[in-house]
């Protein structure tokens, strides 16, 4: 358990952490959010006691960390840093090894570095960092430095893990998967995380709970969903987004919204359903557009959304395939739109007529969460007609979405309309 109890820090002169009290319970893994500058380094270097607050206190396991030889707080707390720019030339097993530096002593007997061994090979087969047992630390990537340095930290075999920005410069797999340990770390091993993470939807899906860190202080402290509120994050980040859920996950999640918001002109509407296009709807609404959707059935979530953000639905009833008069409303929506997104939608016969209906679209946007060949269905009509519109329009992932409707909208602004035609 580590308790933080009013810390303060002052460096250079200037007042970086203030008033800073939380507790991080055995087993929690906490994830450290907030801007650069905030402080989040600062406290991880207090708790691990190289920091030493000029007030308030830090206790690890029971006692306060300034009580501590540097010795016994290794034993309690690891430490991945961010700064991973080692330069001596060791081999990888070797850096691995000075995780056991806590535990040698002078009277210490073969049994001893047999055991530290096996924990240095275990470390190392936890983090897949075994075939680079001999290569010079100095000769490895940046990411796979940062899964050696997390193999120290678990050789250590410290009840708490401190982790500064575990997954900085590491691919998007090896990202979920250092993640995905962490988590097993708490969970199975019992370890007590705190990790400052800059991807607040990667924190928002690992963590048990958030810390938000803005100028020196925590101004949010809970779940990831209560901490990643709207108000927080504009507060803290200084910008404007919007909060939703995955819709493949179901975690909470974070989209920043452009500079400019609520200030773009022209039509949107949104096919999809079944939970595909809440953050679609979000986000599109929030930067402005006027937004339509359908046809959705009665009962599906995005259907709530859609009505609670005041939007133009085109409704079907619940579990029934989109009917003529539904398709026709869909059609008008469709031409009178500046572009049609397409979302992640199951590519089966319940979307034909709304796919039907999308061919009327001047400008497509398709936003891609998954794989084509992972959909339902791939060889249907309705699969077709999703490739025609593929090829026809941008295809673009969720992150991509303002930027493609802007163009998109751009683009139909300079062609002539049907009237004038
Ligand atoms: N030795 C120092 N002397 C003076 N100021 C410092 C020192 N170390 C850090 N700072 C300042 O303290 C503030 C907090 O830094 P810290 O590294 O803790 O932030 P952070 O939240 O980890 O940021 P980032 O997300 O950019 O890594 C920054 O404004 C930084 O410039």
């Amino acid at each position: 358990m580590i308790e933080i109890d009013d810390v303060a820090v002052e460096l250079g002169g200037n007042r970086i952490l203030d008033g800073v009290t939380t507790t991080v319970d055995e087993g929690q893994f906490v994830g450290l959010v907030g801007p650069n500058g905030a402080g989040k380094t600062t406290l991880l270097r207090t708790i691990h006691g190289v920091l030493k607050p000029d007030s308030g206190e830090v206790c690890v396991g029971g006692d306060p960390v300034s009580s501590l030889t540097s010795k016994e707080a290794s034993r309690r707390v690891a430490v991945v840093p961010q700064d991973t720019t080692l330069s001596f030339d060791f081999p990888v097993e070797d850096v691995v090894a000075m995780g056991r530096h806590p535990y040698r002593s002078r009277f210490a007997g073969s049994q001893s570095a047999a055991s530290d061994r096996e924990r240095v090979e275990a470390a190392m087969a936890r983090t897949e960092v075994e075939h680079l047992a001999d290569r010079s630390i100095t000769a490895v990537s940046g990411g796979e430095r940062q899964r050696v340095l997390l193999a120290r930290a678990l050789a250590q075999d410290a009840p708490a893990l401190l982790l500064d920005e575990p997954t900085a410069s590491l691919d998007i797999n090896h990202q979920v998967r250092t993640l995905e340990l962490v988590r097993e770390l708490a969970d199975e091993d019992g370890k007590t995380v705190v990790a400052a993470i800059h991807d607040l939807n990667l924190a928002a899906h690992y963590c048990d709970e958030l810390r938000l860190l803005a100028g020196g202080e925590i101004r949010a402290s809970g779940d990831p969903e209560a901490v990643l509120a709207e108000d927080h994050l504009e507060a803290a980040f200084d910008t404007r987004a919007v909060v939703s859920a995955h819709p493949v996950t179901g975690s909470t999640y974070v989209t920043a919204l452009p500079e400019r918001p609520a200030e773009r002109e022209g039509r949107v509407h949104v096919v999809g359903g079944g939970g595909t296009v809440s953050r679609l709807l979000y986000v599109l609404s929030a930067a402005g557009y006027e937004v339509s959707v359908g046809a959705l059935n009665e009962g599906d979530s995005d259907l709530e959304t859609a009505r609670s953000l005041g939007l133009d639905a085109v409704t079907e009833e619940p579990f029934a395939p989109v009917g003529d008069e539904a398709r026709r409303a869909v059609e008008d929506r469709v031409r009178r739109a500046d572009a049609t997104v397409l979302a992640d939608v199951e590519v089966g016969a319940g979307n034909l007529a709304n796919l039907r209906a999308a061919r009327e679209a001047e400008s497509v946007v398709v936003v891609e969460e998954r794989p084509f060949a992972e959909r339902n269905y791939a060889g249907s009509d309705a699969a077709a007609l999703y490739r025609e519109l593929s090829e026809r329009g941008q295809v673009v992932g969720p992150d991509e979405l303002l930027s493609a409707v802007e163009e998109a909208v751009a683009a139909s602004g300079e062609r002539p309309s049907a009237e004038t035609e």
